[in-house]
């Protein structure tokens, strides 16, 4: 039996990497703020007290983020030896996106850059609006402008709904993102709306990273909120990552959360849908009892990044850590030979750090399975080793960017 598990915590990044400078993001650390703001007592709200992460810990967490991020974020006290192979990634591609990571991830930077929107209002094309409007037969839109997703919808969602135009904005990332209520709209009207938006972008030949349909409920600024039926409308990765690769060689790749909507449904034979941290893990493991030799599983831990790092929770954001740190040994209770989990992130979202959004740091990078051998792995040069590991681990032909660590 041969498959690998990835666990992407999203946006869980060890410290501001060597080119944070370009980013504006010197000095950001995700994990380490966290961990500062929880020994000092100011993340006490629904838990208390230092970051209590002692699974993570044993993998080489606190190691490894020591190394990355300069000192040993307070509350890890685990001086090893850890169960894992433990260390840290830097990026190789331009951008600190979703997509930029998890592609990366998969063997394949993103050596480009993506377009991004102007920080003007409008801020984009008014022909492509123009043609959005007609096409998708709307009223007009709102909003045009940079915003931080569940600000505009309490800003603008009572005059969407009395109006039928829809909330069109963007962010740091190469995104377009449609919010609309589910039901005076209809969730139906906006992906289709989403999808449309996609095709326009691609036809003005703007590489716009995502389209996300953000649809929400509620009837007032205090009740808004954005539901799970969020879709992403990926462009497709610029050459074949190892989930490819294994769908090629007649593998399984299990999508568990957004991962499928983020390779664009590229090199993905199952997608399973979950909502909400704990299905995400319940949903993992159930994938653990199914899944064939030479299987990828791979969900997405959205909440790291979309709940308490883009919205600044810092004791969200911790409690979110714990949680997911205290299931950890239900999913080693799962494991088979063969079996290689990988723990990674796609980007930093350090919610001490000013605005909205994500911060350019270095990556976890934790692999370990029945029979591994601990040991320090350092700084990997790209994110591509964790591809490139799988690729060798499941016997497919090498990812073209990516060092090997197993
Ligand atoms: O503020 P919200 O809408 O959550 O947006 C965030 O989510 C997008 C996709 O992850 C990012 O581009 C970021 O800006
Ligand atoms: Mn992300
Ligand atoms: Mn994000």
């Amino acid at each position: 039996m041969a498959r690998a598990i990835i666990l992407m915590m999203d946006s869980f990044g060890v410290g501001a990497s060597a080119d944070a400078a370009d980013f504006g993001d010197v000095g950001a650390n995700t994990f380490g703020h966290i961990a500062e703001a929880c020994a000092k007592g100011e993340a006490d709200e629904g838990r208390s007290g230092p970051l209590s992460l002692p699974n993570l810990e044993k993998l080489g967490l606190g190691l490894l983020a020591e190394e990355s991020g300069g000192e040993r974020p307070p509350g890890m006290n685990f001086n090893g030896p850890a169960d894992a192979l433990y260390g840290y990634a830097q990026e190789l591609s331009r951008g600190k996106d979703t997509p930029s990571g998890h592609w990366e991830i998969a063997g394949v930077p993103v050596l480009f850059d993506w377009h991004y929107f102007p920080q003007e209002i409008p801020t984009f094309p008014a022909d492509l609006i123009d043609e959005l409007i007609a096409e998708g037969d709307l009223p007009g839109i709102l909003g045009n402008c940079h915003a931080s997703g569940t600000e505009i919808i309490a800003r603008l969602g009572s005059e969407h709904m009395a109006t039928g135009k829809p909330i069109v904005y963007t962010s740091a990332d190469s995104v377009l993102q449609i919010a609309a209520h589910e039901e005076s709209f209809g969730l139906e009207r906006l992906l289709a709306l989403s999808e449309l938006a996609r095709k326009k972008l691609d036809s003005h030949g703007l590489r716009v990273g995502r389209v996300i349909a953000r649809p929400f409920l509620g009837d007032s600024p205090d009740t808004f909120k954005r539901t799970g039926n969020r879709r992403d409308y990926s462009v497709l990765p610029p050459a074949p990552t190892v989930l490819d690769k294994l769908k090629e060689a007649g593998g399984e790749v299990i999508s568990i959360g957004k991962i499928a909507d983020i390779y664009a449904q590229q090199g993905i034979t199952q997608q399973v849908k979950a909502s909400g941290n704990d299905a995400l893990f319940d949903a993992t493991l159930a994938a653990l009892d199914s899944a064939p030799d030479r299987s990828v599983i791979f969900p997405n831990f959205v909440d790291f990044d979309m709940e308490y790092g883009h919205r600044r929770n810092v004791a969200g954001y911790a409690r979110a850590l714990e949680a997911f740190d205290q299931r950890l040994p239900e999913l080693l209770a799962k494991l088979k030979d063969g079996d290689r989990v990988f723990i990674t992130a796609d980007h930093g979202c350090d919610p001490t750090w000013p605005g909205t959004d994500h911060t350019r740091e270095y990556v976890p990078v934790i692999c370990f399975g029945p029979g591994i051998k601990g040991g320090n792995i350092g700084r990997r040069e790209s994110f591509a080793d964790i591809g490139q590991s799988i690729a060798q681990h499941l016997k497919l032909p090498p990812t073209e960017y990516g060092k090997s660590f197993l």
